[in-house]
C-alpha cells in the first residue's frame, strides 16, 4: 500500500476500500484501540485472530477473520501481539510475504532481549517489511484520544517504501512521524517508552542529595543545638522555618550550577585555545541538564515564596511580635526607628522580588512554545543575559539577608556556619569566575576561539578556522 493515506476519507469503491483495508493480529487491548482509531480514520479494518467467533468487544464496523484470512485482505498488518507468541507469523510465512508487518510491541524492561522484538519478527518472517511503530502510543491515548502527550511515533524499517506507508497512516491518524532510519534503530525505539525521565535523573538526584544535606545541617544546628544546649525543644520549626531555609539555599545552589558549566567551558576552552576538541564527559552531561537543573531550581524559589507570604499568620511569629509589644509596655521603653535596619529588609526582600520574577521569566522561556517563537540570539540573550542578572539579584538577597552575620562568632553553632553562607559559596565562586571571564583581554580571546580562532600549541603558531581539522563536536 504505498497510496498517500493522509487526506483519507472513507471510499466506496471497492477497489478503493481494498487499498484502504488495514490488519491487526490480534484482538486485545491494543488492537482494539488501535481498530477504533483507525475506523474513525476512514480505513476498514480486519481482525486476524486465533478464535474469530469468540472474539468481543470489537469496534463497530471491524471484521474478524482468521489470521491467513485477514492477511489476504490487507498489504499492511499489524501485529498487536504480545512477542513471547510471535512464534505464530511462521505458519503465515507464505501468505505474508512482501506484506508490511508493523510491529507496535514494547518490553517490560530496558534490553530485555539480545536483538529487539521487530528484529526478531523479521528473522521469523524474513519475505515480510517489517516496520517498527506506534509502541510509544499507548492504548488508552489511542481509544480516549487525549494524544497530547504522546503524538510523536517513532518509525523505523529496513524497506523505505513500507516505512513511508506506515508513517503515512500514522499521519491519517493525526499523528507525528518520526523516521528513526533502518531496523537497527527499533531497539532504541523500544527502550523509548521504558526510560524513566532519562533528563531529569542527573538534576532530581543532584536536588535530593542537596535538599537532605541542607536540611541535616540545618537540623544540626538550629533544633539538636538548641535541645542539647540550651535543652529547649524548638522543633516545631521543621515545618516552616527549616524547610523555608533548605529551599532558598538549594534553589540558589541550583541556579549557580546551571551557570558552572558555561564558565568551566570557556576556562577550558581558553586553556586549550581551541574549540574543536570535545569537552570532558561529565561536563557534556552537566551541560545537557542545565535547563532541568533550572526548572527545579524555580520550584524550589517557588516554595521559598509561598513560605515567606504564610510567616505573618504563623502563631509562632504573632506570639513573638505581641511579647516583644509587651515587654516595651511592661518595661515603659520605645524602641528607636532603625533606617539602616529597614534600608536592608527593603532592599532585601526587593532583590528577592526581583530575583524571583527574573527567575519565572527564565522558566517561561524554556518552555518549548515560547523558545520556538523567539529566535537563537534572543533565547540566547534571556537566558544568558538574564540568567546571570537572575543569579546576581538572588546572590544579592541573600548576602543582604545574611548582612554581617558570618562575621559574629556567636551564631556559629558547634563552629558550624549559619545556613545561609552555604548558599553563598557556590553563586559567588560562579560570579568571580564569570567577572573574571568578561574582562576584555580573556572576553576577546574567548569570542575569538567560538569564531574558529585556535592556537597550535605545538608549533606555537595560529591558525585560523579551516586550517585545521575539525574533528569534534563544540
Ligand atoms: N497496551 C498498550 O497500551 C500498548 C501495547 N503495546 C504492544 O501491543 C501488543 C499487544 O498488547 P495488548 O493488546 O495490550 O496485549 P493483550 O495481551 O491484551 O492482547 C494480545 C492479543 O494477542 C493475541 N494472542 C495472545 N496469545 C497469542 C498467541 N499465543 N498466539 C497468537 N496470538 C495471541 C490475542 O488476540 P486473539 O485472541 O484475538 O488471538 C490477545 O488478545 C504488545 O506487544 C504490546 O507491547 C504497545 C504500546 C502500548
Ligand atoms: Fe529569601
Amino acid at each position: 500500500m504505498e497510496a498517500n493515506c493522509s487526506n483519507m476519507t472513507p471510499l466506496s469503491s471497492d477497489s478503493a476500500e481494498k487499498e484502504n483495508t488495514v490488519c491487526i493480529f490480534g484482538t486485545g487491548d491494543y488492537g482494539r484501540s488501535l481498530g477504533f482509531k483507525m475506523l474513525q480514520s476512514g480505513f476498514s479494518v480486519i481482525y486476524g485472530s486465533r478464535n474469530p467467533s469468540s472474539a468481543s468487544l470489537l469496534p463497530k464496523g471491524a471484521e474478524v477473520l482468521s489470521h491467513s484470512e485477514a492477511a489476504r485482505k490487507s498489504q499492511i498488518i499489524f501485529v498487536a501481539v504480545q512477542r513471547d507468541h510471535y512464534s505464530f507469523v511462521t505458519k503465515l510465512s507464505k501468505v505474508l510475504e512482501g506484506k508490511i508487518l508493523v510491529d507496535v510491541s514494547n518490553n517490560l524492561k530496558i534490553n530485555q532481549y539480545s536483538e529487539s522484538n521487530a528484529e526478531y519478527l523479521a528473522q521469523l518472517v524474513p519475505d515480510a517489511k517489517v516496520v517498527k511503530a506506534f509502541n510509544t502510543v499507548s492504548a488508552w491515548a489511542l481509544q480516549s484520544g487525549t494524544l497530547d502527550a504522546s503524538r510523536q511515533v517513532f518509525v523505523c524499517s529496513n524497506d523505505s517504501k513500507a516505512k513511508h506507508a506506515v508513517m503515512d497512516i500514522v499521519r491519517a491518524l493525526g499523528l507525528i512521524p518520526h523516521d528513526h532510519g533502518s531496523l537497527a534503530a527499533s531497539k532504541e525505539v523500544e527502550n523509548y517508552p521504558l526510560q524513566l525521565f532519562p533528563t531529569w535523573r542527573l538534576p532530581l538526584y543532584i536536588c535530593a542529595g542537596l535538599t537532605v544535606l541542607i536540611f541535616l545541617y540545618c537540623l544540626i544546628t538550629d533544633i539538636i543545638y538548641s535541645a542539647i544546649t540550651e535543652e529547649k525543644d524548638i522543633s516545631f520549626r521543621i515545618a516552616i522555618s527549616i524547610a523555608n531555609k533548605v529551599f532558598p539555599i538549594v534553589s540558589l545552589i541550583l541556579l549557580a550550577l546551571v551557570y558552572i558549566p558555561g564558565v568551566f567551558a570557556a576556562i577550558i576552552q581558553l586553556y586549550r585555545g581551541s574549540k574543536y576538541k570535545r569537552f570532558p564527559d561529565w561536563l557534556d552531561q552537566w551541560m545537557l541538564c542545565r535547563k532541568q537543573l533550572g526548572l527545579i531550581a524555580l520550584s524550589y524559589a517557588l516554595l521559598h515564596a509561598i513560605y515567606t507570604l504564610v510567616i505573618p499568620i504563623r502563631y509562632y511569629v504573632r506570639y513573638r511580635i505581641n511579647s516583644n509589644i509587651i515587654t516595651q509596655i511592661l518595661k515603659n521603653e520605645t524602641r528607636t526607628f532603625d533606617n539602616t535596619l529597614a534600608w536592608r529588609t527593603d532592599a532585601y526582600i526587593a532583590l528577592g522580588i526581583l530575583g524571583f520574577f527574573f527567575y519565572v521569566l527564565l522558566g517561561i522561556t524554556s518552555l518549548p512554545s515560547v523558545s520556538n517563537a523567539v529566535n537563537w540570539r534572543e533565547f540566547r540573550f534571556v537566558q544568558s543575559k538574564l540568567g546571570y542578572l537572575t543569579l546576581v539579584l538572588c546572590t544579592g538577597h541573600a548576602l543582604i539577608f545574611g548582612w554581617d552575620k558570618f562575621l559574629s562568632f556567636s551564631r556559629y553553632r558547634w563552629y558550624l556556619p549559619p545556613a545561609y553562607t552555604l548558599s553563598l559559596v557556590v553563586p559567588c565562586t560562579v560570579l568571580v569566575l564569570k567577572l573574571i571571564l568578561i574582562l576584555p583581554c580573556l572576553d576577546r580571546r574567548i569570542t575569538k576561539i567560538r569564531q574558529g580562532w585556535e592556537k597550535s600549541s605545538s608549533a606555537g603558531k595560529e591558525f585560523e578556522n579551516g586550517d585545521v581539522p575539525l574533528q569534534t563536536k563544540m
